[in-house]
């Protein structure tokens, strides 16, 4: 089994919509930093698992946006942004979203 992993760097806004009362609520920004990981038993014809070029095309659509606008109804949390990402590359078994340091929600297939 071949795996790789892909660490990268977002920066951007959002607002949540929660049940109960949270400064989250309200517009703000975070660097979000995304572990993506891929496992695949055998390699395309470039020897590759997936080109890390295309992993950071799928993630940098999170990059300087309001996250809200682009994940469509998923309210963006950080669970719901790393099921978005995952679903998005092809081989992608695991990703995980750290939202602030300490705070880091994984989802894996
Ligand atoms: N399970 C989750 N809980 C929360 C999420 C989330 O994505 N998944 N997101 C938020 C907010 O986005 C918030 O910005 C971060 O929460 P908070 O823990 O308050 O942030 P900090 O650790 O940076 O705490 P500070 O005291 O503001 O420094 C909330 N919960
Ligand atoms: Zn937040």
């Amino acid at each position: 089994m071949y795996t790789i992993t892909k660490r990268m760097e977002v920066s951007g806004a959002h607002f949540l919509h929660l049940d109960y009362e949270s400064k989250c609520s309200h517009l703000h920004g975070h660097n979000w930093i995304i572990t993506v990981t891929c496992q695949r038993e055998t390699l395309d014809s470039n020897g590759m698992v997936v080109d890390f070029t295309k992993i950071k095309e799928t993630v940098n659509q999170l990059d300087h946006v309001l996250i809200n606008d682009v994940i469509g109804n998923l309210n963006p949390t950080a669970e719901n942004m790393a099921k978005w990402i995952c679903d998005r590359i092809p081989y992608c078994v695991k990703v995980s979203v750290e939202e602030t340091e300490g705070n880091v929600a994984i989802y894996e297939k």
